[in-house]
């Protein structure tokens, strides 16, 4: 089990199951593009995203991020590379998880980029970015993410995964979102070594 905790002393009774995550973005700053990849399995299949996946035990948050986007996409960033840019919550009727997303941004990378079995990578124009074709809740917070604003949300959906019912939104710290991650990335290590 990934950790069980209230979610902001509010909400429901039950406790909710947290499942830690990361997403990447590759910014290509010089020519205003953003790497995204189409997921081809699994949670978000047919959606354009940044790329990422669950945090293992005992690795960082952004230890995670980078051994994600370099399996998903061949592009390997350094860890001098990572950049913090947010925190994101995300919480659907009728489930007790809390999917807890840690965003990260970099701007240089080395590697061949590839489609691998997971996802088929494509850079856009930040001017053409497939909103349409993403989470809806992509569209609140890319503007911090891409003008390096740091982030905190959370957003809850309706079962359907698609209508958004309510969200907050607001600028934070990169050592609020730094001390976020550490601290669940201990809670993860010492949930698993108690399993
Ligand atoms: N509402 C949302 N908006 C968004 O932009 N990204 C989201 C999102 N909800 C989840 N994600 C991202 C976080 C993470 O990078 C990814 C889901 O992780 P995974 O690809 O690991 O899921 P899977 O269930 O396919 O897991 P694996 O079987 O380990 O690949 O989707």
């Amino acid at each position: 089990m990934e950790g069980v905790q209230p979610v902001n002393g509010s909400g429901p009774a039950c406790p909710l199951r947290v499942k830690l995550l990361t997403l990447m973005f590759v910014c290509d700053r010089d020519h205003e593009q953003v790497l995204l990849g189409m997921k081809k399995r699994g949670f978000g299949k047919g959606k354009w995203n940044g790329f990422g996946g669950k945090v293992e035990p005992g690795e960082s948050v952004a230890q995670a991020a980078v051994r994600e986007l370099q399996e998903e996409s061949g592009a390997l960033v350094e860890m001098a590379d990572v950049q913090t840019a947010g925190l994101l919550d995300f919480t659907f009727d009728e489930s007790n998880e809390i999917m807890r997303v840690f965003v990260f941004r970099a701007d240089n990378y080395t590697g061949e980029i590839a489609e691998t079995d997971e996802m088929r990578p494509q850079w856009w124009s930040l001017s053409e970015c497939p909103f349409d074709n993403m989470w809806p809740d992509d569209r609140y917070w890319f503007p911090y993410m891409w003008g390096r604003r740091p982030f905190v949300g959370s957003f809850h959906f309706k079962a359907d995964e698609k209508t958004i019912v309510t969200h907050t939104i607001e600028a934070t710290t990169v050592e609020h979102i730094d001390t976020r991650a550490r601290e669940e990335a201990d809670r993860k290590r010492a949930a698993t070594a108690n399993s």
